[in-house]
């Protein structure tokens, strides 16, 4: 009987539908824990395929090149190296065929001595929030044990380890070791709740827990990883770094008590704005990279939001591959063009100026026939966030930079952004930030950098740009206040809203007019036709717009007030 055990935690980035990366991937963890005497290696939920990877999996295609992906790793394992625990979407029936609804499971596959030895299916497919997991995949049994090497080991993917039925079943029918493979997507102040439910059914099953994560950008998801072990004890004796790949090795024994691990890697993670910038340049990197764009092009006004997307851009792409742009009109101030001149020196950013001033005369004088002698508003407003996105789309076209966008998710909340104007781009890194946030992890940034940014040290946003008024410059004078209440109070009205779901009463018991509420509550509702059209950014906090919150956009109730 195997009394010792060295397992290798294998916390990767895996690219959605990159089969040929992705078992590369696996492929080369698992000779660098052959090289540390590892007897298994533990990888992340659906880390062939890539997590999540939605109808993908309901490709007769796709399953088969997933399957003999696997089968060939599989057969690599006869070298008498380490074992593979890996997750693939797969087909029980490998005859079966479209439609595959319903076929399809999200399964654990144990690879060793050149064949799948063994196979565990999940059980709990969550189906909230982001995830659709019960649209593609056929939930499984509740599992038993998988014996590897004369161990018990207890495979639980993921979700499985949020209810205590899987863990006790296994517990029941003899699992030594608890080990859940995770795609859990990040959100500020999650690692904690993951750790206190592994601790409970550490507890409940007096077994020790493995806990393996995804780590990368996925469309709108950032994994951050952050993969741990805790003993039997409940003590924390492993804990992985967060936002980066990392292969772990942890020493096993067998005693009277059960197993017992040595105490390994201690990443403790990050607090305050560290995890939340850490993320947001993570779920940039990859889909720019991902994606394949040589790098971004922005608007660059002087303004704050505008600043910290460029620098974010800056540390997770390089600062080489960021090409910002100040787009003056009539209305620009003297200051904005400091600023912003000033931001790209500190970060060492290209800088191009283009006058928009041609074009806004250009549409008035095609308008005027039309429009006749009535007289400005917001149209004339639009012409101009308009000209800047046809010059960025412009630009993006001719060189192939993607364009980023930057309205923040108080913005995004309430529709102070133009269609097809400043929302033109292909990917908006604060989506999920509210301005309060923008303002905190500009000051952040200023005293910190990341270990892992490409950008610039010291002082990277002018205090001017942090400290001066936003305004959207589209006409004169012009500030954000004038239309919205502060931000302090507007992202207090819109957590309420958003993030609890809270009722209107409620929030006016929080301190705030009702009057205002309201206007807050319509102003939210009224602008769910923009942010279906705006780009995907990526998702920090427990409620991002897209997946997370879907509301109808023809949609006739407006409050009860
Ligand atoms: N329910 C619905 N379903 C589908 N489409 C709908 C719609 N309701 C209006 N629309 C369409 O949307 C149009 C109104 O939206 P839109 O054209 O965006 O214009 P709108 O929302 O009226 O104006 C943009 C606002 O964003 C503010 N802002 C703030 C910060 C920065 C910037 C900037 O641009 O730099 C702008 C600006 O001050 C102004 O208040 C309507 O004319 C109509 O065509
Ligand atoms: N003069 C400009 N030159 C280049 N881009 C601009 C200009 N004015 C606006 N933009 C683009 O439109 C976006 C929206 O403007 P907005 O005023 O909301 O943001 P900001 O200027 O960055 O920040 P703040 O709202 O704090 O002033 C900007 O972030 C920028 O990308
Ligand atoms: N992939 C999953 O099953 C993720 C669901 C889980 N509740 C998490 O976010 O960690």
């Amino acid at each position: 009987m195997t009394d010792r055990l060295t397992i290798a935690l294998a916390q990767i980035n895996p690219t959605v539908g990159n089969l040929p990366a992705n078992l590369d991937k696996l492929r080369g963890v698992r000779a660098r824990a052959a090289a540390e005497g590892a007897d298994l290696v533990v990888a992340t939920e659906l880390c062939v395929s890539g997590y999540p990877p939605e109808d993908l999996v309901l490709k007769p295609d796709f399953l088969d090149a997933v399957q003999r992906g696997v089968e060939a790793l599989a057969a690599e394992t006869a070298d008498g190296g380490p074992a593979l625990l890996i997750g693939a979407p797969w087909r029980l029936d490998p005859e079966a065929r479209a439609p595959l609804r319903g076929k399809v499971y999200n399964a654990a596959l144990l690879l060793d001595g050149g064949e799948i030895r063994a196979l565990r299916t999940k059980h709990h497919l969550p189906n909230y929030g982001v995830f659709d997991e019960i649209r593609v995949f056929a939930p499984g049994p509740l599992p038993g044990p998988v014996n590897f090497r004369g161990v018990r080991l207890g495979v639980m993917v993921c979700e499985d380890m949020w209810f205590p039925d899987v863990a006790e079943c296994l517990e029941e029918s003899g699992a030594e070791i608890l080990v859940v493979p995770n795609g859990s997507p990040y959100e500020s102040d999650k690692s904690d709740e993951r750790l206190q439910l592994a601790v409970e059914r550490v507890v409940e099953c007096g077994l020790p827990l493995i806990y393996v994560n995804q780590v990368g950008g996925q469309d709108e998801l950032v994994f951050d990883g952050a993969s741990f072990v805790v003993d039997a004890g409940r003590n924390l004796k492993v804990q992985l770094p967060e936002f980066v790949e990392a292969l772990s090795i942890t020493r096993w024994s067998r005693g009277p008590e059960g197993w017992s691990v040595e105490s390994g890697d201690q990443a403790p993670p990050g607090s305050g704005m560290e995890p939340v910038y850490r993320a947001l340049m993570l779920g940039l990197r990859d889909y720019v990279t991902k994606s394949g764009f040589p790098g971004i092009v922005l608007g660059l006004s002087g303004g704050i939001d505008s600043a910290i997307s460029a620098v974010i851009a800056a540390d997770a792409l390089g600062p080489e591959r960021v090409h910002c742009v100040m787009m003056p009109s009539p209305y620009t101030s003297r200051e904005s063009l400091d600023d912003a001149a000033e931001l790209a020196r500190l970060n060492g950013l290209r800088l191009d100026e283009i006058d928009i001033g041609p074009a806004m005369q250009a549409y008035e004088g095609m308008l005027r026939p039309l429009f006749d002698s009535l007289p400005p508003d917001t149209t004339e407003e639009n012409l101009q966030s308009r000209a800047r996105g046809i010059t960025l789309m412009a630009i993006s076209n001719k060189f192939g930079p993607m364009v980023l966008s930057t309205g923040n998710k108080s913005e995004m909340s309430v529709g102070y952004a133009t269609l097809y104007g400043d929302m033109c781009g292909g990917f908006n890194v604060l989506k999920d930030v509210y301005k309060t946030t923008v303002f905190q992890l500009s000051r952040w940034r200023n005293q910190a950098r990341p270990a892992d940014a490409l950008g610039a040290d010291g002082r990277v946003i002018p205090e001017r740009i942090i400290t001066k008024p936003p305004s959207a410059e589209l006409k004169p004078d012009q500030k954000d206040e004038d239309s919205l209440p502060p931000y302090p109070v507007l992202d207090d009205i819109l957590s309420g809203l958003i993030e609890q779901e809270a009722s209107i009463d409620a929030i006016v018991g929080r301190g705030h007019p009702r009057e205002t509420v309201n206007r807050v509550w319509r102003l939210l509702e009224n602008a769910e036709y923009k942010r279906r059209q705006a780009p995907p950014g990526v998702k920090i906090t427990r409620r991002s717009f897209g997946r997370d919150r879907r509301y109808p956009i023809v949609n006739a109730f407006k409050g009860p007030g």
